[in-house]
């Protein structure tokens, strides 16, 4: 049976206690398939970061179950030990900058993360060359990252956070600091890799440029999520 990649079930968290707490998410529900592209979009405060941050094991949920290919992660309480080992090899962030690490080149800042996971140099350095062609920004594979325009930092840090095949990426505003056209290519290439990696992309957004181009739409209000088939417009 095919699994969803992420499914969570009346997720919460709560933040504090007594009367100080915030209840930042009171039931959150969301179903994403491998392949798919959905948006998260929302209202300053309305628990978008906090949702995320649950989905990629950085914050602990109060309560709710969590499940990322069929494995639970969560139900109550962490279901592994592992978190760490977890985040590297099943999920990708990506972020509104790119946070390249400045002294590595573009081909080493997306093997790091294989490499960590103990794959060969010359293996992982094979990936990340093959990523980063696959993302239109091979011929800059050798450059330093301070030679790069901000777009291809996005997109070479889009190819870190796919560099070890997660079956998850988590995006937090990736188009926010640019232009319409380069919004869109990045939005093109999410859709791609998903498609070619069979990746399940969860991306936050306030982009009114890129929130027509998802066919399904989580809406954000309160802590509680409402699902929406989106225009799905095609880029
Ligand atoms: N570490 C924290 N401690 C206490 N309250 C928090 C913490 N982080 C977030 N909150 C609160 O939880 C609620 C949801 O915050 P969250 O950052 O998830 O919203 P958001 O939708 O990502 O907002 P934005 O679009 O402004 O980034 C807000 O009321 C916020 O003040």
């Amino acid at each position: 049976m095919r699994e969803p990649a992420i499914h969570i079930e009346n997720l919460k968290k709560r933040y504090g206690e007594g009367d100080t707490a915030v209840d930042a998410l009171k039931g959150v529900d969301m179903t994403v398939w491998p392949g798919e592209v959905v948006g998260l979009v929302g209202p300053s405060g309305s628990g978008k970061s906090t949702l995320l941050k649950c989905l990629g094991a950085v914050i602990e949920p109060t309560a709710g179950r969590m499940t990322l290919g069929g494995h639970t992660i969560f139900d109550e309480k962490w279901m592994i030990n592992d978190l760490r080992t977890l985040r590297r090899d099943r999920i990708g962030f990506v972020f509104q900058a790119p946070y390249l690490i400045p002294f590595l080149d573009v081909t080493d800042n997306v093997a790091l993360l294989p490499m960590l996971a103990g794959i060969s140099n010359a293996e992982a350095r094979k990936r990340a060359r093959e990523l980063l062609g696959a993302l239109d920004v091979g011929h800059r594979a050798m450059a330093a990252v301070s030679q790069l325009s901000g777009g291809e930092q996005q997109r070479v840090s889009i190819a870190r956070a796919l560099s070890n095949h997660p079956p998850v990426i988590l995006a937090d505003e990736p188009t926010a600091p640019l232009d319409s056209e380069r919004a869109l290519s990045v939005v093109r290439i999410l859709n791609q890799m998903a498609e070619q990696f069979q990746t399940a992309i969860v991306v936050v957004t306030h982009d009114e440029k890129i929130i027509p181009t998802f066919k399904r739409i989580y809406h954000i209000r309160d802590g509680r999520t409402y699902e929406e088939a989106g225009e799905g417009r095609h880029v």
